[in-house]
């Protein structure tokens, strides 16, 4: 990169995001590398802000929708990360997971694949034998919709069919898996995978299965704050000891859902099934997690910025923008 030369990357992000995410650590490690952070006001239009060399956002609605398409339009040359209709299916929990399925990718020893699940749309399916009969409990129902509310994080986990009967559609009923209680976190920035280990629901004994009434509601277990992981009690009831999946096995399944789902910022959780030990689930995928949680983050979004802007420049005859057709191409080459 041209020492004279800097670049500016544009943020908008909701104040939450924000606060976790752009720490003075990240800013300034970007900044010495020639990449200024540049807030987004969000009450202002998008096309009078700038000059941005690329656009990164995580904002809900249609509003940002078509302020991005039509900043886009405007700005061919600006990079936006990552494009709205490909985050679009990660907001619905049948979408996000069906793009795993799809997924064709030897299998060895490792194998993964997702819980079985349906999807309900009104209460009285709730009470349907035939829509739910296949399914085993425990299950634990999730709101089909995935749009960064509260509601959309509240789950209940559920062992009998009477549990069911109180739960508001629409929403996906999943089959619980046993996994020793630990849940790997994969996070994905561009070509960079790394995984890290937290806290999840314990197992259910089937003697909890037969004593246990209705069902039990519970709302972000392995989201945990900075201050939380550093209480002695999360490390306590953590199974340390848990054996990480190989990091080969989850970077295939990474780049696999890279390249098909077209986006570069997102995590995904996995699971570990305990009556196999070597066959994993895939349970959910978020775009843009919380990444000031993952290792070293500073270093890892900065180096992406960095490649993001030298691509750019190196590049400006390929179109990466929103609306742009050769997103599959240049996700590709720089997945060597
Ligand atoms: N099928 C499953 N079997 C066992 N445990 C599960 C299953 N699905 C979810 N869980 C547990 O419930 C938690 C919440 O589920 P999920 O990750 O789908 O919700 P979320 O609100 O989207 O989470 P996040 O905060 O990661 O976005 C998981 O972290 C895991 O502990
Ligand atoms: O801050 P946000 O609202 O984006 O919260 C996201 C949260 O990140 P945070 O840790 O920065 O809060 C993520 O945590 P990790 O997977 O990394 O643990 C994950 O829970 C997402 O599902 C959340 O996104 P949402 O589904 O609500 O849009
Ligand atoms: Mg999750
Ligand atoms: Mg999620």
């Amino acid at each position: 990169m041209a020492e004279s030369r800097r670049f500016s990357i544009g943020y908008a992000l909701a104040t939450k995001k924000r606060q976790s995410f752009i720490q003075p650590s990240l800013v300034n490690l970007a900044r010495e590398r020639g990449v200024d952070l540049v807030p987004i006001d969000t009450d202002r239009p998008l096309l009078v802000q700038g000059p941005f060399d690329c656009v990164i956002h995580k904002l809900y609605g249609d509003d940002w929708r078509v302020q991005l398409r039509d900043y886009a339009e405007k700005n061919p040359c600006v990079t936006i990360i990552d494009q709205p209709d490909a985050i679009e299916r990660l907001h619905n929990r049948i979408s996000m997971l069906q793009v795993v399925s799809e997924l064709e990718i030897p299998q060895e020893k490792e194998t993964f694949g997702i819980p079985s699940q349906i999807v309900v749309y009104d209460s009285v399916s709730l009470s349907d034998s035939e829509a739910v009969g296949a399914l085993r409990f425990p299950v634990i129902a999730k709101p089909l919709v995935a749009d960064g509310s509260a509601k959309s994080h509240k789950m209940s986990l559920v062992y009998n069919r009477e549990g069911l009967l109180k739960l508001k559609p629409p929403l996906v009923l999943q089959e619980f898996v046993n996994h020793g209680g630990v849940i790997f976190k994969v996070y994905v920035v561009g070509d960079y995978v790394t995984c890290v280990k937290r806290k999840s629901l314990p197992d259910v004994s089937l003697e909890k299965l037969d004593s246990a009434e209705g069902s039990l509601s519970f709302s972000q277990v392995s989201n945990l704050t900075m201050q939380d992981r550093t209480q002695k009690e999360y490390y306590e009831s953590m199974q340390l000891d848990a054996e990480m999946p190989p990091l080969s096995f989850l970077t295939g399944i990474a780049r696999g859902l890279r390249r098909a789902m077209r986006l570069n910022l997102f995590n995904f959780d996995v699971i570990r099934d305990s009556k196999s030990g070597n066959h994993y689930f895939v349970i959910d995928i978020n775009y843009f997690p919380g990444y000031a949680k993952m290792p070293s983050y500073e270093t890892v979004l900065t180096d992406f910025f960095c490649k993001l802007v030298e691509k750019k420049t190196k590049e400006d005859d390929v179109d990466f923008s929103v609306g742009g057709h050769d997103n599959e191409a240049r996700l590709s080459s720089s997945n060597n």
